[in-house]
Order: C-alpha cells, then structure tokens, then sequence
C-alpha cells in the first residue's frame, strides 16, 4: 500500500473574525523592536556566544538603534549571568536602552534572573510558558487552571523581587509561548491573569509577546489571531501587543508585517532571522521593507556590509548570498533584459533630477545601505550588450555607441560560451583592448603624421604620414575632406583596405587636467559588413586617428591585407 504523508497531519483551524479589519489597513509607522538575539538567537548556534561574541553584537544592536534588547537567559548558564553583569557593572547600557531577560516560571530560576539585574537603569523582565492544548498535555501534563497558576505564580515573585528594588524602570513581559497554535481565548484568559497580578496602567503597561512559536498557519491566520486577541483583551490601552514571529513555513515577515496590520505595537526578532529551526523573523528585511514604503523604520543599516561582517562573526553563520537587501549578489543583475532595464533606469535617474528612487529590478537603492553601484551588473553567457556596455563605462568611463555594444557584446558572449563562468571585469578590458588595438597588438600603427590646411579654394586635405605595418614602416598619403577621410583614403589606397566611415562618435573621459577623449568609428566594408574601431587620447584629434587605425587593423585581419 502506498503511504499517504499528508493523512497525517491536520488542517488549522481558522479564527472566527469575518469582519477583520486588517486587510484594509497600511503599515504608516514602525513598530518598537525588540532584538532577541542574543537569546534566541543564541540558544539556537551550534555553539552559543561566548561574552566577546555577545559583547561586539550587544554594540552593533546599539549602533543600529535598538532600545529593546534581549540580552540573555541568565539563569541559562555563567556565560549568560556574567554577561548581563559585564553590561551593568560596565556601564555599557545607555539610558534609553531597555536590556530585556528571560525566565521560566521556576522560583530558583526568577530569583537568579532578578539578581543578575541588580543596578540595572531599565529592565525587562519576560516571563513564558507554553499554553497550547498539546503542550499542556504532552509537555506539562497541565490542564488550563494548572497552566494559569503557573504564570500567575511566576508573575506574583517577579513583582514582589522587582518591588524591592525601585532604583530600576521595570518592565514586565509574558509571552503565552505557543500562542500560535493557544485557543483564542484561552490566550486572552491567561494574559488577562497575568494582568490582574501585575496590574498595568496606560503609563506603566505589560508587555503582552504573542509568540508564533513554530509557524502552524497562513500569514492571515496570525493576522486574525493578533486581530481577535486585541479586540478581546479588556484592558488593551495598558498593553503593549508584541509579535515574535518563527519562520517554519518560510512566511514569518508576512506574518509579521500583516500582524501589525491586525493592531499589534511591537516585534521581536533576529538580524538576518537566525534562531530556533528556521529563523526568529528578520528584522533587517522587515525594517528595510517599511523603507522601500517611504516609512522610516527607526533603525540605521546603512553600512550594511558591516552590519553583516559582526552577525557573521557573532553567529558563526554565514548570510545567504540571496538574502533579502543584505547578501552579496541582491543587487546584482547576470541576465542581459534585467541589466538593460537597470542601465536605462540609472540613464533616466541622472535626468530626471529627483529625490523619488525608480531604478527597475532594484527595489531599494544600494547606497541606502552602504552599497556602491559597481557590482549592480556582473557578465556571464546570460547577459546582453547593455551589460558588457554597464562594465566598460564603470571601470573605464567609456561610453560605446549602440550598434559598437552589439559589436561588442558577440565578442564577450562568445568568452563567456567558451570559458562557462563570469566575465570579470578584468577580462572583459582586456578582451576590448586587444579587440580594438588599445594594447598595440594590431598590425597597423601610426609612426608620425601630419595633414594639410584647409586653403580658401576647398581643395581636398593631404594626409602625409608614416605607419609601421608587420615591423616594416611605410610613407603613405591619401586625401579628403578632413584629416580622417585623408587618413582613410590613405589607408586603402596603400593596404589595398576599402573602408568607409559610416558613423563617428566621441566623448570626454573624467574631467580636469586628467581629461582623455574616446573616439569610435564605424565603417563598412564591400560586403557590408561593419568594422569598428576605438581610440583613446589626450587630444581627440588624436584620438579619432587612432579610431580609424583600430577599425583598419580590424579590417585588415578580415581581408587579408596586402603587404
Ligand atoms: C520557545 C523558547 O524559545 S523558550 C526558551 C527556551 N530557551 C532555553 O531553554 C534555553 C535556556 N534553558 C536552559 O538553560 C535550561 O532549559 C534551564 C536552565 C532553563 C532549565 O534546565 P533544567 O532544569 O535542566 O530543565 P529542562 O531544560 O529539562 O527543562 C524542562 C523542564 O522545565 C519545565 N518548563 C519548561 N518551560 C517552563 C516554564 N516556562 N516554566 C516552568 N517550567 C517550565 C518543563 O516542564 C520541564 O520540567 P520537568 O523536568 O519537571 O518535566
Ligand atoms: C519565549 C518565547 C517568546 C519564544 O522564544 C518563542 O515562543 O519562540
């Protein structure tokens, strides 16, 4: 017979809210963000931080502009305790950061995390315990009055511990772990317990951490169940409603971002989502979605390559090269339409002249975060001349006429075919330059040269000059309307070539005294097929010049040129 997997496993029930109100609604401002990572983060690392690690994360969290921090588990281990003590008695906690600690509901575990907070400034203290049908059953052996004595009990120490020391801004937390798959109500009776204990004002409220401890359900369904929780909750202006979304089915920030919509305050979660199975939700990508929705998220990652270097160092993972704003390739465009569409959006940017960022295929522009635009378009055999074109003018400030960049672009395609990885930017300059001559390999090159004035009658102009072909230097003379039609009819008439101009093209390269000009041209031979030719100088006489050489040069390998 064969197996059924999915027989398994049950459907999750939807919460009764037909008329929710969320989906109407949009994210305006940020929500107060809580890091956890140096708890749950922590506890989910192969091997958890030692306090250098905690330390150098504990200064970039600061840096980034949290003022709610989950720094430990103290009763956990030494490593934890002597962390948050480093942090007080170092007086390492500026005055608007809140540390925040968690505990079980067990008498020797609160009395240990109270006492590493003593001299604390402000202090949050997270009580949890897991209120959900099957771990009451399987877990606790609990039934639901067993289950609120439990955090009842935890809440009445806490507040008698925290009461002896007023010197410290408390602020108590419970999170009904497993809400996420807690009956509705039942998740509003325990917490509405805990109140009850605590006694919360508008002033001075609890905060209420509405955990989707694993991800059980669509992103709508946790919208809902924050929704209904809110809307349910009696005392919902002496409550701060928090989120701290999981990641299981791979929709934590949609979790989180639609449970915002549903009325919640505040969010806890990691840098980059690391934590328990697949990740707390990712506070970078959250924080830099509301970015790109012009609401300032309050959190600064504009030196993002640095942000990423610590989380690495600290977590002993590695970011995804993929992952949303912060890895390497994101911005990043292979594929020859998507590098066309970025090119023509820059082109359009340096026009329109407004602060409104359009670039396609770029949700975000790098340099919000630290990035530079070189790496924006890299080449491989998936990209087009809009690329190869992106490439030169970056690193070499050349800007190829169009019907030069198809030209091109065969060339570099056909490296690409061949070697079967990325076309560095290194090779790509070199392929250009020995294509065009730059590198002196042609087989023409021009020994000294001179053309004559333009006289009253309109006589044609004389180009008189003297060009190296295979080692042997020969005088030659041609003439025409300008110096680069003498030059021309010059070369054909002596090479046996038969070019003719069709298309000319020059610019500047930088500015200042280090100003160079690029040339191009392009001429057509007898079969009419194009040859192109590039040259590059201080004086764009010059430059033009030695455009003419390079095409010939080209010509001469296409028709065997007499010697
Ligand atoms: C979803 C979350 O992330 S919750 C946070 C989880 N984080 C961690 O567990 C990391 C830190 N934890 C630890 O270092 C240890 O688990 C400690 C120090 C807290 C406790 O260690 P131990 O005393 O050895 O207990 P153990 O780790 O086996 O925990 C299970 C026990 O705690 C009980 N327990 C679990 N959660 C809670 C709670 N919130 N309140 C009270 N008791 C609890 C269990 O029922 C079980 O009790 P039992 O042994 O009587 O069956
Ligand atoms: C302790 C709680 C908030 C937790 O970490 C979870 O439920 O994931």
């Amino acid at each position: 017979m064969l197996s059924k997997p999915a027989s398994k496993y049950r459907p999750f029930a939807n919460v009764d809210l037909p008329d929710r109100q969320w989906p109407s609604r949009t994210i305006t401002q940020p929500p107060r963000w809580c890091s956890v990572d140096l708890r749950d983060g922590n506890q989910s690392l192969i091997d958890p931080m030692d306090g250098e690690r905690k330390r150098r994360f504990f200064d970039l969290l600061i840096k980034s502009g949290f003022k709610e921090i989950e720094v430990a588990f103290p009763s956990a281990s030494q490593t934890d305790f002597d962390f948050v003590r480093s942090l007080i008695e170092g007086n390492l906690i500026p005055e608007d950061v809140a540390i925040q600690v968690l505990t079980q509901s067990r008498e020797e575990l609160i009395r240990r995390t109270i006492e590493s907070l003593a001299g604390a400034h402000r202090a949050i203290v997270h009580l949890y315990n897991a209120t959900s049908e099957v771990f009451r059953r399987l877990v606790f052996n609990q039934d639901k009055a067993g289950t609120i004595a439990l955090a009842v009990s935890g809440t009445k120490l806490i507040k008698e511990l925290t009461d002896q020391h007023p010197e410290t801004i408390w602020t108590y937390q419970y999170s009904p772990e497993t809400f996420s798959f807690t009956e509705p109500e039942f998740a509003v009776e325990i917490c509405e317990a805990v109140m009850d204990v605590w006694q919360p004002t508008p002033e001075r409220p609890i905060i209420l951490n509405l955990p989707a401890t694993v991800e059980v359900s669509t992103p709508n369904v946790h919208a809902d169940q924050i929704e209904w929780f809110c809307r349910h909750l009696t005392r919902r202006n002496c409550a701060i409603i928090s989120l701290h979304p999981h990641n299981d089915r791979g929709t934590g920030i949609a979790a989180a971002e639609l449970g915002l919509l549903a009325g919640a305050d505040r969010v806890e979660g990691c840098l980059f989502g690391n934590g328990e199975r697949t990740g707390n939700v990712d506070i970078v990508t959250m924080a830099l979605n509301m970015y790109t929705q012009g609401v300032d998220p309050g959190l600064d990652f504009s030196d993002m390559r640095r942000v990423v270097g610590t989380v690495e160092h600290c977590n002993q993972i590695a970011v995804h090269p993929r992952h949303p704003y912060a890895g390497e390739l994101v911005f990043t465009a292979f594929s020859g339409s998507h590098q066309d569409a970025i090119k023509k959006g820059f082109a359009a940017r340096q026009k329109q002249n407004d602060a409104i960022w359009e670039v396609p295929y770029l949700p975000i522009d790098p340099a919000d975060i630290g990035c530079s635009y070189e790496a924006v378009i890299r080449v491989n055999s998936q990209s087009g001349k809009g690329g190869v074109a992106w490439v030169l003018e970056q690193d070499q400030g050349l800007r190829l006429p169009r019907r030069f960049q198809i030209a091109f672009s065969r060339i570099v395609q056909e490296i690409a075919d061949r070697t079967k990885r990325e076309t560095t930017t290194a090779v790509i300059v070199e392929a250009f330059r020995q294509t065009y001559g730059l590198d002196g390999s042609g087989r023409f090159s021009l020994v000294d040269y001179s053309v004559s004035g333009v006289d009253k009658t309109g006589a044609p102009r004389t180009f008189t000059g003297r060009v190296e072909v295979d080692g042997q230097t020969r005088s030659i003379t041609g003439q025409g309307n300008g110096p680069l039609s003498s030059f021309v009819d010059a070369l054909n008439k002596n090479f046996g070539l038969h070019l003719d101009i069709v298309n000319y093209d020059e610019h500047a390269i930088g500015t200042g005294s280090g100003t160079q000009a690029a040339a191009y041209v392009e001429c057509v031979l007898p079969d009419g097929k194009s040859v192109f030719g590039v040259g590059i100088d201080v004086d764009s006489g010059e430059a033009s010049m030695h455009a003419v050489l390079s095409a010939a040069n080209n010509a001469a390998g296409d028709m065997g040129v007499a010697k």
